[in-house]
């Protein structure tokens, strides 16, 4: 006997994953599991119900059955912002930064405030705050920027950006729709990297077309297919799968 071995538990275990649009299943009987410091990409057609996953995930739609658990939480009964406060963050496909205001203050606002804090506490809840604005600004490659207007930045910057206003509220679990969408190549690069670093304190779950970043990035990989997994594995698996050769890669 394996005497201290313990295995890893799951950060995210769905399980029998099922929604239903009027008798349509979107995603039909699914189960999968991300592990702590994993970053997971699923792939797969369009309509394979990717983006719908997400949705479930961070409550915005409902499961018609099945099980979402999170660090031991039943997230499907959960509302959104509940689902937010156990610790997932979820990033949208178009940047959603406010342009009107500075890379600063846009991560600013993200900050998760605490309760009311009065008098001389207030100037250190504001040190810290600058202090940890700063860490995520360099972490996102906008350490020079911080004083620029999100209008002035390259769709690329904005994209990390929102990933920086997340990241400042310290999810455990960062859900991220096509995330290279529109970038540069040498973006996707900053961005894989990014990822990287990232993981060292969470996991992270990624929708992407994009075939040479998510060998850049990804751990394990799902391939959904008509609210199915079709195949899963590392990427070496998964892309030498004739099915997934047949539905999805071949194209
Ligand atoms: N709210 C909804 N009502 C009805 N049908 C929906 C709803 N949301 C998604 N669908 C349908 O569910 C299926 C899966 O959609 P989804 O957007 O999850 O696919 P996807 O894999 O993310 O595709 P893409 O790569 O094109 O973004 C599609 O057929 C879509 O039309």
């Amino acid at each position: 006997m394996l005497i201290g071995h313990q295995p890893k538990p799951f950060l995210l275990a769905v399980e029998a994953l099922t929604v239903s649009f009027d008798g349509f299943k979107a995603v039909n009987n699914l189960s999968f599991y991300v592990e702590e410091n994993e970053i997971r990409v699923i792939i797969g057609p369009n309509g394979a119900g990717k983006t719908t996953v997400l949705d479930l995930i961070c409550g915005k739609t409902k499961a018609t059955s099945g099980s979402i658990q999170f660090r031991g939480k039943e997230l499907t009964k959960l509302k959104e912002n509940q689902i937010v406060q156990t610790g997932v963050g979820r990033k949208f496909q178009t940047p959603s930064v406010f342009e009107d205001l500075t890379v600063f203050e846009n991560l600013e606002i993200s900050y998760p405030r605490g309760r009311t804090v009065f008098g001389s506490l207030a100037f250190q809840r504001d040190d810290a705050v600058k202090q940890r604005i700063e860490e995520v600004a360099e972490m996102i490659f906008l350490k020079d920027r911080l004083d620029t207007y999100a209008d002035q930045l390259s769709h690329g910057q904005k994209q990390w950006l929102e990933i920086g206003m997340l990241l400042i509220q310290d999810p455990e679990l960062l859900m991220l729709d096509e995330p290279v969408a529109g970038m540069s190549v040498s973006e996707r690069a900053k961005t894989a990297e990014l990822l990287n670093r990232i993981i060292k304190d969470r996991s992270v779950l990624v929708i992407e077309h994009d075939m040479k970043f998510v060998e850049d990035i990804a751990h394990k990989v799902t391939v959904l297919h008509q609210g199915q997994i079709l195949s899963e594995g590392t990427m070496e698996k998964v892309k030498n799968d004739p099915k997934v050769i047949e539905v999805y890669l071949g194209h």
